[in-house]
């Protein structure tokens, strides 16, 4: 019934949490996920009218159709594209027989596949114990009753409290080394403000272009791939505008829609550029039919790190597929608010400087009291 490759993870997706008008690009979005994580996917079952269905795990039904999938396409894993609680996953494991994953889940593990820096690595690590965390608490209960083993444990303790003071301290040390991190970029942040640098950064949906468009701007060579998250850190360079304007231009990693909270709060250190930036280039793929989902995706991400209040500009890429000319738009009190771009053929980028000076010289950089921000002590 399926073609199976013969190496690497096979899984078949669920698909269930889309309205009518969005499926077949949701199930395209769960479907990129997948292969960006290296793992082929052999089959998809969901449905435009059964989203998000209690029925699911409630009745036997579906859960018995997944499992008639599972085994005729002989997959490894199943992976769904919404959240699951530790004993919803452990409940499906049991009954279907398969690995079963949750989209969380699935993005973290591309996280740390794609982590190259120190700062990533770290970062992503932390997401991934406070991940697990949860499911220590929740999942794991069956070993609460557990008596100590000689010489495994503090007096008294069960496996559980080992298992989580363990990790308890794993998270502090793994904070600590963030917190250094953090102070460094701060202290380069402050010569850069004292040096009267406005720092602008790039943000937008994953694959939306925005290494292709820094790379453009500043002939960095930042690495950009038709691929989900191929940018993890921030990177900075400086940049010449005009006689009167020069920046400080922040590639940054990509967000989407569910990004895991856990990620997020362990991205700090790598979103500070984007919290203190006093522009933010919004750039979205004017080309993609869920660019508005994507768009209030990303303005959601943004409120929840802090950086709601920053003025955005809103960079329309890609319109080459569109077949639309380079353009700026302005508001009532001439101010622009949107310029169409294309990163890929250099079209625009003259009218997207021109745009950036004249918001920078209306904003004045930030003052260096904003960023005495206090580590994130949340997770
Ligand atoms: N046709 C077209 N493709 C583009 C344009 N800009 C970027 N791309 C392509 O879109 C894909 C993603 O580009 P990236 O620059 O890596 O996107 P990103 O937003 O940095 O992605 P992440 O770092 O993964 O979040 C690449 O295949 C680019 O070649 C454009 O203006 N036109
Ligand atoms: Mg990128």
């Amino acid at each position: 019934m399926f073609d199976r490759p013969d190496q690497g993870d096979q899984a078949i997706l669920v698909c269930l949490d889309f309205g009518e008008a969005d499926y077949q690009e949701g199930v395209q979005e769960c479907t990129d996920l997948v292969t960006s994580a290296g793992v082929a996917v052999l089959g998809v079952l969901g449905g435009k009218r059964s989203r998000p269905d209690p029925a699911l795990f409630a009745g036997k039904g579906k859960v018995e159709e997944l499992a008639a999938m599972v085994r005729g396409a002989g997959a490894d894993v199943v992976i769904f594209n919404h959240q699951l609680s530790p004993a919803q996953e452990r409940n499906l494991e049991r009954a279907i027989q398969c690995r079963v994953i949750d989209r969380a889940s699935l993005i973290l593990d591309i996280f740390a596949q794609r982590a190259r820096s120190h700062e990533g690595k770290l970062q992503v690590e932390l997401a991934q114990l406070s991940h697990l965390a949860t499911r220590l608490v929740r999942g794991w209960t069956h070993l609460e009753r557990q008596k100590g083993g000689i010489g495994l444990r503090g007096p008294g303790e069960t496996q559980l409290e080992t298992d989580r003071r363990l990790l308890g301290n794993r998270v502090k040390l793994l904070k600590s080394r963030l917190a250094q991190v953090q102070k460094q970029r701060t202290t380069q942040r402050r010569g850069r403000v004292r040096a009267g640098l406005a720092s602008v950064s790039i943000v937008g949906y994953t694959n939306a272009g925005k290494s292709t468009l820094f790379n453009a701007m500043t002939k960095a060579g930042a690495y950009a791939a038709n691929q989900l998250f191929a940018t993890l850190d921030t990177t900075s360079r400086k940049l010449f505008l005009n006689t009167e304007c020069s920046i400080v231009l922040s590639d940054t990693v990509g967000f989407i829609r569910d990004l895991p909270h856990t990620l997020v709060a362990a991205f700090r250190a790598t979103l500070e550029e984007t919290v203190q930036a006093d522009l933010l280039l919004h750039v979205v793929d004017s080309a993609s039919d869920m660019r508005e989902q994507q768009i209030e995706a990303v303005n959601g991400v943004l409120a929840e790190i802090g950086a709601d209040g920053i003025p955005q500009l809103i960079v329309w890429n890609k319109t080459d597929l569109r077949g639309l000319a380079p353009a700026i738009e302005y508001d009532d009190s001439d101010q622009p608010v949107s310029v169409r771009i294309s990163a890929l053929k250099g079209e625009g980028l003259e009218l997207l400087r021109e745009a950036i000076a004249t918001l920078v010289a209306a904003t004045p950089p930030s003052e260096i009291s904003r960023e005495e921000t206090e580590p994130d002590d949340s997770i």
